[in-house]
C-alpha cells in the first residue's frame, strides 16, 4: 500500500512496488475491458458474429481454426448472409449473398466503394501502397494505370504476341516432360481414349501439376512483359535431372534463378503485410528480422525492374525504323510507348496533358502483373483437371471443341477469333471452376462515403468482406450448388443472378488481366486436352489447397499419358 507521505511528486513513482504495477495494469485492463465491451454492446447496426475480445478482436478463435476460408463458410452457416468480425480492432462487415454485393460492384464512377481498404504501413514499405493499381488509393492514378494495362492487353499486338509465345512455352514443358519420362505412350501400351481409372500399364512417373503450372505461368508473364527468360521450367527439369541439356547460358540460368526467388519472397512479403499485425512486425525480433528481408528484397526487385525499363526504353529509341515484323510486342514495349508517336494514346484526365509513363509508374505496373497474374492462372488450371478428372463427360465435350482446332495445325498455335469464338464450353468449364475454387475467395471494399447496405446505413471507413465461397454456393444462387455443371455458364443460360459469379471480381475494380487470363487458360488447357490423358495419381485425393492472397493450388499428384486417338 501506498503510504501518504509518498503521494507527493516525485516519491509517488520511486515507493512503486511491483505488486503496484500489477494492481494497476489489472485495474487499467478491467477498465479497458469494460470500455470495450459497453462500446461493443452498444455499436451501431448490431450484426451476428462471434464475440470478440478486446484488442485482438477474433484474431484468437481465426488462429485456432487456422484456415481462413473454411472458417469463414462455418461463421456463414452461422450467422446468415449479412455478419460481422473484429481483426484486431477493425470490425469487418461480412456479406455473403450477391444481391448485397449490388452496391459495392457498382460500376458508377460515383460509387462510394472505389477503395479496397485502407492499406497500411507494410505494404507501404515495400512500394505496394500508391502505387499500381490492387493497392492504389490515388485514385485518378489508380484509373489511369487501370486504363493503360487495360489498354495495353487487349490490343491487337499484344494478343498475337501471345498466341505465338504461349504455346512455345507450352512446347518446352512438353519437351522437358519427355526428358524426364513423364508421358506414357498410351499407343504403344494399346490403352484406348477413354478415362481408365485402373490403367496401371508401364512403369508411369507421377508428377506434382502445381510446380509445372507454376513454372510455366511464370516464365509466360515474364515473356509476355518484358520478353526476357524466368527459366523456371528449365530450372524444375534440372532439379529433376541435374545433368539434362537446356537452352539457357549459365548467366541466364543464373540471373532468372535470383530473379524468381526475389519474386517469391516478395509474394511472401505481401501475405506478411496483410496478415501480421503491426505490433508483431514492429514489435518482435522475427517480425523485424522478416521486415528487414523484406525491405531489401523489394529494394532488390524494384531497381531490377527500373534497369529492365531503362533497357528497353534505350532499344527503342535506338531503333531506326518501326519493323513490326520483328518486334516483340511485349507489354513493357507496349507501356512505353503508349502516348508517343508510336503508340497509342491515353487520356490522363480531363485537366493533365496527355504524356507517356514514368518509369516508376511503370515499374509499379509491371510489379503488379507478376504479382496478381501468376498465382491466380496457375492454380485455376490445377483445379480445372481435377475437376474435370472426375467428369469424363465434360472432357469428351471439351475434346469435342478443341480437337478440330489442331487439326492440320502442327505447330499448335490457335487464332484469336478461334479462342474468343470457338472455346464457349472450356470457357463455362473454367468459369464453373473457379465457382467451386474461387481464386479470390474473400474480396474486400471500403466505403468512401456513409451509405446503405442490407437495409443498415453504415459511416464513411467502414470496411466490407465478400465471401465469395459463400455466394459462389448460395441455394438462392445455384441448384445442387456441390455439383460441377459448366453447362451454368453456357449462353443460353440467362438465369445467373448478377454479381454470383465472381471469377474476376466485379464493380469498378475488376480484374483488368481478365482477358488475358482466360486467353492464356485456355490456350494451355486446350493444348493439354488435345494431347494428353492426365490421370489422378490416386483418384481419392483432392487437391491441397491453401488461402494466400490467392487461392494457391499447393499439391495435385498426376500422370500423363499421351492420347492414342485424335
Ligand atoms: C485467370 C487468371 C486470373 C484470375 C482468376 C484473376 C482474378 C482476379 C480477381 C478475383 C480480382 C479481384 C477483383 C475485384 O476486386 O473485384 C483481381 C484483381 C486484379 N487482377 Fe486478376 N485475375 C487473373 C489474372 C490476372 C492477370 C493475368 C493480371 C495482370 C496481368 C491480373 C491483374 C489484376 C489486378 C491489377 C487486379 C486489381 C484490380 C483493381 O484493384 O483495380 N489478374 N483478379
Amino acid at each position: 500500500m501506498l503510504s501518504a507521505d509518498a503521494l507527493t511528486f516525485p516519491n509517488f513513482f520511486s515507493s512503486f512496488g511491483l505488486p503496484d504495477v500489477l494492481a494497476l495494469l489489472i485495474i487499467v485492463s478491467v477498465l479497458y475491458t469494460i470500455k470495450f465491451y459497453v462500446s461493443y454492446f452498444n455499436r451501431d447496426n448490431a450484426l451476428p458474429g462471434p464475440l470478440p475480445l478486446p484488442i485482438v478482436g477474433n484474431l484468437l478463435q481465426f488462429a485456432m481454426y487456422g484456415d481462413m476460408v473454411l472458417w469463414v463458410d462455418v461463421l456463414h452457416k452461422k450467422y446468415g448472409d449479412l455478419w460481422e468480425l473484429y481483426m484486431g480492432s477493425e470490425r469487418h462487415i461480412w456479406v455473403s449473398r450477391a444481391d448485397l454485393v449490388d452496391k459495392l460492384f457498382s460500376t458508377s464512377t460515383k460509387s462510394n466503394f472505389k477503395y479496397r481498404t485502407k492499406g497500411n504501413r507494410a505494404l507501404a514499405e515495400i512500394k505496394l501502397l500508391d502505387h499500381g493499381i490492387g493497392m492504389n488509393r490515388d485514385l485518378n492514378l489508380w484509373a489511369f494505370n487501370r486504363k493503360m494495362m487495360k489498354l495495353v492487353m487487349t490490343s491487337k499486338e499484344f494478343n498475337e504476341y501471345v498466341l505465338k509465345i504461349v504455346p512455345k512455352m507450352v512446347n518446352e514443358m512438353e519437351t522437358y516432360w519427355t526428358k524426364l519420362g513423364y508421358i506414357e505412350d498410351a499407343r504403344q501400351n494399346d490403352l484406348n481414349d477413354n478415362v481408365n481409372t485402373n490403367a496401371t500399364v508401364g512403369d508411369v512417373k507421377i508428377i506434382n501439376l502445381p510446380d509445372w503450372f507454376f513454372a510455366l505461368t511464370l516464365d509466360d508473364i515474364l515473356h509476355i512483359s518484358t520478353n526476357k527468360h524466368g527459366c523456371a521450367l528449365a530450372s524444375l527439369l534440372l532439379s529433376h535431372s541435374p545433368n539434362s541439356e537446356i537452352p539457357y547460358s549459365p548467366e541466364t540460368m543464373n540471373y532468372a534463378k535470383e530473379f524468381r526467388d526475389s519474386w517469391a519472397t516478395f509474394m511472401e512479403s505481401i501475405s506478411t503485410a496483410i496478415f501480421m499485425p503491426d505490433l508483431v512486425r514492429l514489435g518482435t525480433p522475427i517480425g523485424l528480422m522478416k521486415r528487414r528481408k523484406y525491405l531489401k528484397n523489394s529494394h532488390w526487385l524494384n531497381n531490377n525492374l527500373l534497369s529492365m525499363i531503362r533497357e528497353k526504353r534505350a532499344e527503342i529509341e535506338n531503333e531506326v525504323n518501326d519493323d513490326s515484323s520483328k518486334t516483340n510486342y511485349d507489354i513493357l514495349r507496349l507501356l512505353l510507348v503508349a502516348n508517343t508517336p508510336r503508340g497509342h494514346v491515353v487520356k490522363r484526365g480531363s485537366d493533365e496533358t496527355d504524356k507517356p509513363m514514368s518509369d516508376d509508374e511503370v515499374r509499379g505496373l509491371l510489379l503488379e502483373i507478376l504479382v496478381a497474374s501468376v498465382e491466380s492462372s496457375a492454380s485455376l488450371m490445377c483445379f480445372v483437371i481435377y475437376l474435370v478428372r472426375h467428369n469424363p463427360e465434360v472432357k469428351k465435350k471439351i475434346r469435342e471443341e478443341v480437337d478440330p482446332l489442331f487439326k492440320d495445325n502442327p505447330n499448335g498455335i490457335l487464332q484469336l477469333d478461334d479462342v474468343n469464338k470457338k472455346l464457349d464450353y472450356l470457357e463455362a468449364v473454367i468459369k464453373e471452376t473457379t465457382r467451386i475454387y474461387p481464386s479470390g475467395p474473400i474480396n474486400q471494399r471500403l466505403s468512401s462515403q456513409d451509405d446503405e447496405i442490407g437495409g443498415y446505413k453504415w459511416k464513411a471507413g467502414t470496411q466490407f468482406m465478400i465471401d465469395v465461397v459463400g455466394i459462389h454456393n448460395h441455394r438462392a444462387h445455384w441448384s445442387n450448388p456441390e455439383e460441377f455443371k459448366p453447362e451454368r455458364f453456357l449462353s443460353q443460360s440467362k438465369d445467373i443472378v448478377p454479381n454470383s459469379i465472381q471469377t474476376f471480381g466485379g464493380g469498378l475494380r475488376i480484374c483488368p488481366g481478365k482477358q488475358y487470363g482466360m486467353l492464356f487458360t485456355k490456350i494451355v488447357l486446350a493444348s493439354l486436352y488435345n494431347r494428353y490423358d492426365i490421370e489422378l495419381a490416386n483418384e481419392n485425393e483432392k487437391p491441397v489447397a491453401v488461402y494466400r492472397i490467392a487461392l494457391h493450388c499447393h499439391r495435385l499428384r498426376v500422370k500423363l499419358k499421351k492420347r492414342s486417338v485424335i
